[in-house]
């Protein structure tokens, strides 16, 4: 499913991160017909990919079109690009944006995929980038029910693109955009970011709801009320509701709770089957935003004074030893309330 007509404004793009996600990004552009540069921290796995022609250690068996090349020089890789996009976990943004910085060219537009809270400062990505880099360029963050393996196999998907200036996020939706892919634009960096976060612990709550067998009534009721949760802290930090309706919202929260190819669920799971996280990490062998999202959530929403029993639960088990069996018996003993 791979047959997007070639974009009409073909733009020289930069990719930094060569994990699943970045990979499955710098293809979907080069596919549209993009000038692709992908650069990866891991030089022999960079070397790996130009030599493969494919990222066999993220995404096995996605062929790089002749527009993506994998490059091990990060300069050579900004060289004349028009467009910088991170793809990189929140716990190396701030330190790949200070990397980025003495490098960038004035009027090139900076974007990011990445999904959660800094947790030493409980600040969302488009803060930490405002931070390092000023809040004078054109920046915007990539979100939604967005498989990296399902994105690298061509198949239909949609996501949102927020900016903090309109024409940017038009023009990264027309970049992305095709026969198999469909970006919509939104102007709720808070409201997008926030959602991309709680997510992730939602996530985990449902994989170990499910691991244990609680059964659908109870994964849909976390999804449910997990949605509210999310949408109480991203007002309280200033985003717009209806953003959690959307996809990089509620579209999200519902892919990542209910399918397996979610990291997030799988930790999930195998916590419920009794593993450790440092075990369950080792298994999964990619980022789980949602281990450290679960503290930053729980700090960020207790300084605000923001109600997220769900998510205080999945931390309580994470972080307190506590058993599923007591989140729940905690959440369902909670004083009853309207709807
Ligand atoms: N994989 C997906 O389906 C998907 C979809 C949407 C969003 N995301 C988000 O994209 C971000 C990246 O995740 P991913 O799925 O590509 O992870 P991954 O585990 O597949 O790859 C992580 C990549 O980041 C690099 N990395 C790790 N720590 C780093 C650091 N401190 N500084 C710089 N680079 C570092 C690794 O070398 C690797 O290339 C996450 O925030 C994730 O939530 C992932
Ligand atoms: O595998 P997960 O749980 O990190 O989810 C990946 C993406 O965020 C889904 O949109």
């Amino acid at each position: 499913m791979n047959s997007n007509a070639p974009a009409t404004d073909v733009q020289s793009i930069a990719v930094i991160g060569a994990g699943s996600w970045g990979t499955a990004l710098a293809l979907q552009l080069a596919r549209r017909g993009h000038e692709v540069r992908l650069w990866g921290r891991d030089q022999q796995q960079v070397a790996a990919m130009a030599a493969d022609g494919e990222n066999r250690r993220y995404l096995p068996g996605a062929k790089f079109p002749a527009k993506l090349s994998a490059v091990k020089d990060l300069q050579h890789c900004l060289d004349d690009a028009a467009i910088i996009l991170v793809a990189v976990p929140s716990h190396g943004l701030r330190e790949t944006l200070t990397q980025l910085k003495p490098r960038l060219r004035d009027n090139v537009r900076l974007c990011w995929a990445t999904k959660g809270f800094e947790l030493s400062t409980g600040k969302l990505p488009h803060q930490v980038a405002a931070e390092v880099l000023g809040d004078q360029r054109p920046m915007a963050v990539l979100s939604g029910p967005t498989f990296a393996r399902e994105v690298g196999d061509g198949l239909p998907t949609a996501m949102t693109i927020a900016a903090n200036d309109e024409q940017f996020a038009t023009d990264l939706a027309n970049a992305l955009s095709g026969d198999n892919f469909r970006a919509y634009t939104s102007s709720d960096m808070i409201g997008v970011e926030v959602g991309g976060a709680v997510k992730n612990v939602l996530a985990i709550g449902a994989g170990i709801s499910d691991g244990l067998g609680f059964g659908a009534n109870t994964r849909i009721a976390m999804i449910t009320r997990g949605l509210v949760e999310m949408t109480r802290l991203g007002v309280a930090l200033g985003a717009q509701t209806e953003t959690f309706m959307g996809l990089a919202g509620m579209g999200d929260l519902v892919l990542t709770c209910t399918d397996n190819l979610s990291r997030n669920r799988r930790m999930g799971l195998l916590l419920a089957d009794g593993r450790s996280i440092d075990e369950a990490q080792q298994e999964i062998q990619q980022v789980v935003e949602g281990v450290l999202a679960a503290k930053a959530v729980k700090e960020v929403a207790d300084k605000l004074g923001v109600e997220m029993p769900i998510c205080q639960q999945v931390y309580r088990i994470l972080y307190e030893g506590v058993s599923a069996s007591e989140a729940v018996g905690a959440l369902m003993g909670r004083r009853l309330k309207p709807e």
